[in-house]
């Protein structure tokens, strides 16, 4: 089954391989692989270590181009990478200089077209931004900097921070893979009422397979490499309404569905 077919797609790559080097030096890292997204779903990518999940991600946002096959986004092929993505990481990568508000203003600052208006928009800029804090449950950090925050409280900046220019697309690498379980846990609440309330689309790669069945709409299990997508498998609503579905039979089911996949790709290398 392909999750989001029956959406308007609004990412799909198209028979791709993509390798790391050239001729002979060259490791082929994709090979094959096909991928619908539609607008509005939250997508997980799980799979062996090394199988080419964050190399995907470069490819949708166009820092990677193809070595064969196609990779679309909104209906347009991807050749240059892409200004309407917002991007997170397992680091948050926050600059120690800037204050939480600066940093998270940073893309506004610098990415066309908003760094034309930076300035002139900077009072609106400054709204939504307290407003994103207020959501994520940073209030009053605006004029900390980085170094004065918890790792939990970095990596929601490194949230807002993506979302401040209210991209379509959310890419995310692992955002909470460095963080303790409780403050994995109320963050992956933090991003599920986000995106409840914004419907943006996401790709969350990630190794947690709990937290892929709690989040996405639809899990794609990825073989080993060269990776290609082996399974993708929609996750029913009712495991994922509250934190509560973590802790029923079903929920224990579709996790453990996974797992056998994912072993299964590790087995067949
Ligand atoms: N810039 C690069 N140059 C050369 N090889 C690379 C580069 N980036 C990734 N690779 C290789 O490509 C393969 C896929 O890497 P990628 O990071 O996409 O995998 P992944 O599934 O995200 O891995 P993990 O789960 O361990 O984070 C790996 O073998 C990796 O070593």
């Amino acid at each position: 089954m392909h999750g989001g077919a029956a959406r308007r797609p609004l990412v799909e790559l198209r028979g791709v391989d993509l390798a790391y080097g050239e001729g002979e030096q060259g490791m082929l890292a994709l090979k094959g692989v096909d991928l619908t997204i539609g607008r509005g779903e939250f997508a997980a990518l799980v799979g062996p270590s090394g199988c080419g999940k964050s190399t995907t991600l470069k490819l949708v946002s166009g820092l990677r181009l193809p070595n064969a096959g196609g990779v679309t986004v909104a209906g347009r092929e991807v050749d240059r990478p892409l200004k309407i993505v917002g991007m997170a990481f397992q680091a948050p990568a926050l600059l120690p200089w800037r204050s939480t508000l600066a940093n998270v203003l940073l893309p506004l600052e610098i990415v066309e077209p908003h760094c034309r208006t930076f300035k002139r928009d900077l009072p609106r800029h400054r709204e939504r931004a307290m407003a994103l804090f207020e959501k994520v449950g940073l209030r009053g950090v605006a004029d900390r900097y980085p170094w004065q925050l918890s790792g939990g409280m970095q990596q929601r900046v490194s949230l807002c921070r993506a979302l401040i220019h209210e991209p379509d697309l959310l890419l995310l690498d692992e955002p909470f893979g460095a963080l303790d379980a409780f403050t994995r846990e109320d963050l992956w609440d933090t991003l599920k009422a986000l995106w409840t309330e914004r419907r943006f689309t996401v790709v969350l790669v990630t190794h947690d397979l709990t937290e892929a069945t709690y989040l996405a709409d639809t899990v794609h299990v990825f073989s080993q490499r060269p990776g290609r997508i082996i399974y993708s498998r929609r996750i029913p609503a009712e495991c994922r309404r509250t934190r509560q579905d973590r802790f029923t039979a079903r929920f224990a089911d579709e996790v453990a569905g996974l797992r056998e996949r994912v072993g299964h790709a590790q087995e067949h290398a």
